[in-house]
């Protein structure tokens, strides 16, 4: 058998994981067509690449299907609940930084905080007989963010991509999506709340703690962690 490292299939996050391993002295590369999906591994023995959406690994890493996996802290902590007791974060890998955050329409001038919010969202369903609503894919943290912040009279609709968008479409009054730049939440006329900022993310390379590992693929293991941990 071999050890399956998980990397993300396209875009900046698997060049960088590229660069990251070869600095470490394992060199991954995609192999057949641009639209394949494999790859290889060279520089260490037992270990191969499965090339996977970010967004799907930490499920992989989850059911086991793979014993190493890179994809950013937000992906883990909102996908799996308990994340800790299913995954083990070996190394901050030091890109693919973002923000998880609040934001809403940049006309509310009355509202900056959690707090305002909260009155917003109050005002809101009075005035419309339906809870605001906020546009995110990461359900779990920002349900868990705004019960912490004890916000409670909104509805989440499910938006994975162009999030920023749905409140000029009219589908949402505020969204939590990341931000690295700003400049998507500018352009689209949004602002963050002061005390809105969910949690920091950036790629990191994790373990998982159910797949199988016996025999020859202990040392394979070893050896990982040795070269990685540096
Ligand atoms: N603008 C950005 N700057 C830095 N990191 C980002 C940015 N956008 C997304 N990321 C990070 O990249 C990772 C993957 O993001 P995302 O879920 O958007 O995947 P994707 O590129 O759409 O790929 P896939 O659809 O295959 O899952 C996440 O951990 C996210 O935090
Ligand atoms: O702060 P910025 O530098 O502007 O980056 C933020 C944008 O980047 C991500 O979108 P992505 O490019 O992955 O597209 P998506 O909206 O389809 O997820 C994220 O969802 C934001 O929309």
């Amino acid at each position: 058998m071999t050890l399956k490292l998980g990397v993300p299939s396209k875009g900046r996050l698997m060049d960088k994981t590229f660069e990251w391993f070869d600095r470490h002295g394992i060199q991954l590369s995609r192999t057949g067509s641009d639209r394949e999906y494999s790859g290889a591994v060279e520089g260490i023995e037992g270990v191969s690449l499965v090339l996977l959406s970010a967004g799907e690994i930490p499920r992989e890493l989850a059911a086991g299907r793979i014993h190493f996996g890179v994809t950013g802290t937000d992906l883990v902590h909102d996908k799996l609940p308990r994340w800790e007791q299913q995954v083990e974060e070996i190394a901050p890998l030091g890109f693919g930084q973002a923000d998880l955050i609040l934001a809403v329409p940049r006309c509310w001038v009355d509202v900056d905080t959690l707090d305002d919010l909260d009155a917003a969202a109050a005002a809101f369903r009075a005035e419309h007989g339906f809870r605001l609503r906020i546009a995110t894919k990461y359900h779990r943290l920002v349900r868990e963010f705004l019960m912490d912040a004890g916000v409670a009279d909104y509805q989440l609709v499910d938006s994975q991509g162009a999030t920023e968008g749905t409140v000029k479409n009219e589908t949402a009054e505020a969204i939590a999506d990341i931000t690295s730049t700003g400049e998507t939440l500018r352009a689209n006329h949004l602002k963050i709340l002061s005390d809105g900022l969910v949690l920091k993310s950036q790629a990191t390379l994790w373990r998982s703690r159910g797949a199988p590992c016996t025999g020859d693929d202990q040392e394979v293991m070893a050896d990982f962690l040795r070269r990685v941990d540096h």
